[in-house]
């Protein structure tokens, strides 16, 4: 079905191929995990795929892609869309349509179906994205998460022959990103669909696909079906991609087995020697005490006069210091109260306070107070090198030039810059984006910093350089995200929306322990906590706690 035949690729004006040799067959019907660290050629790939490389893309090709029989170089973009659908990355970078259900229906109205067709293929789609009730909304009205999820009914409403899918639920709530999945893999088994998914959440999509390709500096390095590509567990571990938590706890059993479910892995560790005294449960963290930074009373919001709450009654106090996770589920509000921290969005009922000035849409808070980056970083790209960006803050603070220096190399060393000085941001990948956005916001090292999502598109070790990064240069820290193990590894508090409301607010340890809690909230416990749960033991959040309580 698809054929790359030692194809390399190179932009235009970079010296080095983001493809390199490229020998790839998928065959009719395959579930294709692609994976490998930032900036490694995946969307690059992928774009291969419906012809935006070459015909669009400009920049040099040498070898073949085939599709089907032919190859895209001879194939028009139509033609090549016609079999295949790609849910691009960034989920502004596909949706034009102002009204969602005209989103959905753009393409199979192209294909001059049935209007009856289209209708139905319309309810099907939204509904599969959990959408149904969306389809006269406005586009611009949704959440990030839910324009992911807008950009994945499009492409499925086409019912294409292969779907392209560019980290499709990156920033989509735990619980939803299941529900794609299952999606995406009916379609795959039922209707025969070729699947080839670009992901770095590997730990919640690994047990869906077939077979694993892994990359690394634009070529190949790993190809195998998924239960052989993790027992290669090491290699992803030198290469910073993140395991799911069940191949972790069979590398730490050292059996040779690989579980690839938490009931697979909840019967190897039984199958194995129990270790005979437990050590004490973990403590939780306490909470901080410090200065108020943020202080939120009786917030409402509410984008339009008939709209309904975002925000419903938040009261909330962070205090200087603290690290605080927001989550919940799309449309949850995380995003508004963000905006509203940040000082952007007016309260219209209530009060905020941030770093102990009263907010009234009126008062700029002084430079320096907050910095935050938004859901989509290339809303604050303008720059024309990495070096401008991450300089533009600094200058505008007059910052004096030795600090500027000093901030400045701290900021690019830790979020791993260092090799992209020179480059333009908006010809990076989308990884590398996101980390020259929040490069440039804590080169300023503001009071406070608010980061919407800042784990999205991110491998792991480029996650954990940021975060200890963050965690370093960092004083008060608020980030919204869906990603349940760095939420447990590095906020010192958890704060769960639904609806516009908090359901709950307490040191991670407390809110990742409470099933119900979470299950209302659209996220889902550690896989490690479930195995841990099926063996009786409390309190185990990661695959290291439960070697400590279980393994011999
Ligand atoms: N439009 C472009 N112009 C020039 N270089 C580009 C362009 N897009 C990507 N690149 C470069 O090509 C390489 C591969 O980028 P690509 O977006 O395919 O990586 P990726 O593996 O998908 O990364 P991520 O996981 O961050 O999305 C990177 O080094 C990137 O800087
Ligand atoms: N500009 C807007 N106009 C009208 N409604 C909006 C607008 N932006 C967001 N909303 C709505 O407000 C609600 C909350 O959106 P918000 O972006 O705060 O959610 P979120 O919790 O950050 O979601 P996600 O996890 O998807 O990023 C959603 O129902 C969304 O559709």
């Amino acid at each position: 079905m698809i054929a790359f035949n030692d194809f390399s690729f190179w932009y235009p004006g970079r010296e080095a191929a983001s493809l390199q040799q490229i020998n790839l067959k998928i065959s009719d019907g395959e579930f294709v995990l692609l994976t490998g660290p930032t900036g490694c050629g995946k969307s690059t790939l992928l774009k291969c795929l419906n012809g935006i490389i070459p015909h669009l893309s400009g920049g040099r090709c040498q070898g073949e892609v085939v599709i089907g029989r032919c190859t895209t170089r001879t194939m028009t973009m139509a033609e090549l869309s016609a079999q295949v659908g790609l849910v691009q990355q960034s989920p502004d970078d596909q949706i034009f349509a102002t009204v969602i259900q005209d989103e959905v229906v753009f393409g199979p109205e192209n294909l001059c179906l049935p209007r009856a067709e289209i209708e139905q293929r319309l309810e099907w789609a939204l509904k599969a994205v959990d959408l149904a009730g969306y389809r006269l909304r406005s586009t611009a009205a949704l959440s990030g998460g839910q324009k992911q999820r807008l950009a994945i009914a499009s492409m499925l409403a086409l019912e294409p022959r292969i779907l392209a899918l560019d980290e499709p639920i990156s920033q989509i709530d735990p619980q939803g990103a299941c529900e794609v999945m299952d999606v995406v893999k009916k379609l795959n088994r039922e209707y025969g669909v070729t699947v080839v998914m670009v992901e770095h959440r590997i730990h919640e999509v690994a047990q869906y696909v077939d077979r694993v390709v892994v990359m690394d500096s634009g070529r190949i390095v790993v190809d195998a079906p998924a239960r052989q590509a993790m027992a290669k567990a090491e290699l992803f571990i030198k290469m910073g991609l993140r395991l799911p938590e069940t191949v972790e706890i069979s590398r730490r059993l050292k059996q040779g087995h690989i579980a690839m479910t938490v009931e697979e892995a909840v019967n190897l560790l039984k199958s194995g020697v129990r270790k005979k005294s437990k050590p004490a449960a973990v403590c939780c963290r306490p909470a901080a005490a410090g200065t108020p930074v943020l202080e939120i009373g009786d917030l409402f919001y509410r984008y339009a006069k008939n709209d309904k709450q975002v925000l419903n009654g938040i009261n909330l106090t962070i205090h200087k210091s603290e690290k605080v996770a927001i989550m919940g589920r799309n449309g949850a509000g995380k995003s508004t109260l963000l905006a509203h921290m940040a000082a952007l969005t007016p309260p219209q009922q209530g009060t905020v306070r941030v770093a102990g000035r009263l907010i009234d849409g009126k008062k700029k808070l002084p430079l320096g107070t907050v910095g935050m980056v938004m859901q989509n970083p290339d809303l604050m790209l303008f720059h024309s090198s990495v070096r401008q960006e991450v300089e533009f803050g600094l200058r505008n603070l007059k910052t004096v030039s030795a600090l500027m220096t000093e901030r400045y190399g701290q900021a690019i060393q830790g979020l791993a810059l260092a090799d992209l000085q020179d480059d333009p941001p908006l010809a990076l990948s989308r990884g590398q984006r996101l980390r020259t956005a929040i490069a440039a916001v804590v080169a300023m090292q503001p009071e406070i910093v608010l980061l919407d999502e800042p784990t999205t598109g991110q491998d792991k070790r480029n996650i954990e350089s940021m975060m200890a990064a963050l965690m370093d240069q960092v004083e008060t820290l608020v980030f919204c995200t869906h990603d349940v193990e760095s939420a447990i590894r590095y906020a010192t508090r958890v704060i769960v929306l639904n609806q516009g409301k908090i359901v709950a607010d307490g040191p991670p340890r407390n809110v990742f322990a409470d099933a119900p809690l979470l299950n209302r909230s659209g996220l889902r416990p550690t896989q490690s906590w479930l195995v841990g749960r099926a063996l009786g033991i409390p309190d185990v959040f990661t695959p290291l706690e439960l070697e400590e309580k279980w393994i011999c």
